[in-house]
């Protein structure tokens, strides 16, 4: 609420020198001019699963001029020598500039010099969002149909057929396709893209395609070519890690952004970001749209909100506002792509999803606060933490690259030069703060010993053991030295989701609750379904009731999902009912592919009806770990640690998050059973249902002995 109203008096103050003296003064000045020029658009054909949201963003991926704009980007001016290099070396490092063209433009060199033969080319992403609107942009450039020689593949949705030579996908689904076949025989060419993110996916395929390289050659196999490319990337360890293979740095961008710093440091960095939003839209043409850089949703809302409340008195063109986070609907995200009507200015509110890869037409001036919020692990506790704090200098670097695509364009940091200098080069990689025993149900599936596997950087040993313990308590492994899959690890590891979800939806048959634990898997394999605008939160909240149970929010969800199944007119309804239309859409569709698999699976569906307990039980199958004890005295004794009225089975001390079913239930139950526990400015249980603490000794014997031995 302070940022509003401070936000507010920005306005008040806008009107005034005030604001300008206070705001003109954060910028540091280093202008270059060119001229710009409008491109027109023509509209292309798509196909995908949902034909709709795509063909209303496909004009703005592909103006008709695109082959022109193609022809002067800085990697087609080295077009042969990149042809050699790639003939030449098996693997190869390819730095370029941000824009140069090295995610477009590469593949399809590759592919008109027909150097990935008989077989195909992956280019890995590491987000969703960046892989789609890629692929539709070098279908486009191909003038091919998506899906066709150009498609790509993302969790719970492929767009490619047996023609597809060129195939974007992001880096979890090829690490998928890896325990299929770990010599990735149907490629012949891989593009690992954006290596400087370092997420533990895009981590374990760097020793999954080292580990195919060599093994194709001993099995006399076709040859794997490897190609590693980031703007901003810790090019010495790389090649060390990579044998030391050749690097090729890629000259020159598209065009020049110029950098702009603030002269002091910034208290806070929401409020410093709307005054520069509105700085700026005072003077500068409708026709160029701002990217700015927040941590997420809610942070987005609120000032979402203040631009839409500020921009009804502040001088300049009309505003539209558009969000893009992780955790919004794909349809949503691509609206980004489109578009404002004539004479409005585009304010896109981006999380770290827009940071890298992404093009966005328009985007003439990036705002960046300088932070992000990143999720950390505890190995000793299983608590998540997730923390505002300053990103790397490579991501400052990717974000100010976001401008200067398809015209000149600025960056305006919000934070000095010397805090520049003094942040890490690069940022701390996924696998040393985040939970593996997904990661390492994978290679074990893909036959590969996770404790001798080839990392650039390597997880501490307890994280891989508390992991492995994990995994052999779910049942998916058969001893923690030298693990083997078990039939039911076997089993667990065909599903595309957490292995503690797939757990579940093994188990339901033994409880008789499939059909819903299916639903509730969906629901929570999906993205946030309740939608609580700021100005209607009252409102929101108050017809949430309606869906709630006494018996947590697990049954909560699912009382929305089946209502959802049965409304004839979703959308209106989800409307009515303040939840995400295309969320829930999305879960269906998840939940439809997780069926097929079970199908696949014989595994026999049926439901629990009202005896809800049944699915509660059968959760616990797959979140044992996740179970919470009221504390006994008001202060919390024993071993436990932090505040809070639960304490967890690691001893972790947290709270009922405000907005859960039981967070006004008086008594309070002695114990729950919580999707995530996530540490923010204080420990929150999310996602929380009561259970009976008995229940745990049948759905994970071991679990439960160790844990009784442990309190
Ligand atoms: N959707 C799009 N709309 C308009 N232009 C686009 C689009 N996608 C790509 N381009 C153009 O192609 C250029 C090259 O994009 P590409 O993603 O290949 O660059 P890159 O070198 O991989 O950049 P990064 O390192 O930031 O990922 C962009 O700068 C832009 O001019």
């Amino acid at each position: 609420m302070d940022s509003k109203y401070s936000a507010v008096a920005g306005v008040k103050d806008a009107k005034t020198n005030n604001f300008k003296r206070k705001f003109v003064n954060i910028i540091e000045n280093n202008v270059k001019k060119v001229k710009l020029s409008q491109p027109d658009y023509k509209l292309n054909n798509v196909h995908g699963t949902n034909k709709n949201y795509k063909q209303t963003i496909v004009k703005e991926i592909c103006p008709v001029n695109m082959q022109e704009a193609r022809k002067r980007l800085p990697v087609l001016m080295v077009r042969s020598r990149l042809i050699q290099e790639i003939r030449n070396n098996l693997t190869m490092i390819l730095i370029g500039e941000t824009g140069s063209g090295k995610t477009t433009q590469v593949p399809q060199i590759i592919h008109e010099a027909r150097l990935e033969g008989l077989g195909s080319i992956a280019v890995t992403q590491p987000r969703r969002v960046a892989t789609i609107t890629i692929a539709l942009r070098v279908a486009a450039e191909m003038n091919t149909e998506i899906g066709g020689y150009v498609g790509y593949s993302v969790r719970f949705e492929d767009v490619t057929s047996p023609k597809t030579k060129v195939k974007y996908l992001t880096d979890g689904m090829l690490l998928r396709e890896a325990i299929m076949d770990p010599l990735l025989k149907k490629y012949s060419v891989i593009i690992l893209d954006e290596a400087h993110e370092r997420t533990v996916n895009t981590d374990i395929l760097f020793g999954i395609v080292k580990l195919a390289q060599k093994e194709r050659i001993v099995k006399k196999l076709s040859e794997l070519k490897v190609i590693i490319m980031s703007a901003t990337m810790d090019v010495d360890t790389f090649r060390k890690y990579f044998d030391n293979c050749p690097v090729i740095y890629l000259e020159g961008r598209s065009y020049p952004v110029t950098i702009y710093h603030s002269k002091m440091k910034q208290e806070d960095y929401q409020y410093a970001a709307l005054c520069t939003i509105f700085q700026l839209h005072a003077t500068l043409p409708s026709e160029h749209d701002f990217l700015v850089f927040l941590t997420g949703q809610e942070e987005i809302e609120s000032v979402m909100y203040n631009i839409k409340q500020i921009a009804k008195e502040a001088p300049g063109p009309l505003i539209k506002v558009c969000p893009l986070y992780a955790g919004l609907p794909a349809a949503k995200q691509l609206q980004v792509w489109k578009d404002p009507p004539q004479g409005t200015r585009k304010v896109v509110l981006a999380t770290n999803i827009a940071e890298a890869s992404v093009t966005i037409p328009r985007i003439k001036c990036v705002i960046d606060t300088g932070v992000v919020k990143e999720r950390t692990w505890c190995t000793r506790t299983g608590a998540e933490r997730l923390r505002v704090t300053r990103c790397a200098g490579a991501a400052c670097w990717q974000r100010a690259g976001r401008a200067g695509r398809t015209a000149p364009g600025a960056a305006y940091r919000l934070y000095t030069v010397a805090d520049l200098k003094a942040r890490p080069p690069h940022s701390t990689p996924e696998i040393v703060r985040c939970p593996l025993a997904p990661t390492i149900l994978l290679l074990i599936a893909a036959g590969m010993d996770p404790v001798t596997f080839p990392l650039i950087d390597a997880p501490s040993s307890d994280s891989i053991e508390a992991s492995l313990v994990l995994l052999k308590e779910l049942g998916a492994i058969d001893s923690e030295s030298n693990p083997k899959l078990t039939p039911i690890g076997k089993k667990m590891s065909a599903f595309p989701i957490d292995p503690k979800y797939s757990k579940i939806l093994l188990s339901a048959p033994e409880y008789g609750c499939l059909e819903e634990a299916l639903s509730l898997v969906a629901v929570l394999s999906s993205e946030n379904v309740f939608h609580t605008p700021m100005h209607k939160r009252e409102e929101a909240l108050k017809v949430k009731q309606k869906f709630i149970s006494p018996l947590g929010d697990h049954i909560t969800l699912l009382n929305v999902f089946k209502d959802f199944c049965k409304a004839p007119l979703k959308k209106q309804w989800c409307k009515e009912n303040y939840l995400h239309h295309k969320n829930l859409t999305y879960a269906s569709e998840i939940r439809h592919q997780l069926l097929s698999i079970c199908q696949r699976l014989n595994l026999t569906v049926s439901s629990c009806g009202n005896a809800l307990d049944q699915l509660l039980k059968c959760l616990l199958c797959g979140l044992f770990t996740n179970c919470a004890w009221l504390r006994s005295g008001a202060g919390g004794e024993g071993k436990s640690i932090g505040v809070g009225r639960y304490v967890t089975a690691s001893g972790a001390g947290a709270s009922l998050h405000p907005a859960g079913a039981l967070h006004t239930a008086r008594p309070l139950p002695p114990a729950v059973l919580y999707t995530e526990l996530l540490h923010t400015r204080r420990p929150y249980l999310l996602t929380v249902s009561a259970i009976q603490p008995h229940w745990l000794h049948r759905a994970a014997p071991e679990y439960a002995r160790r844990c009784h031995a442990s309190r």
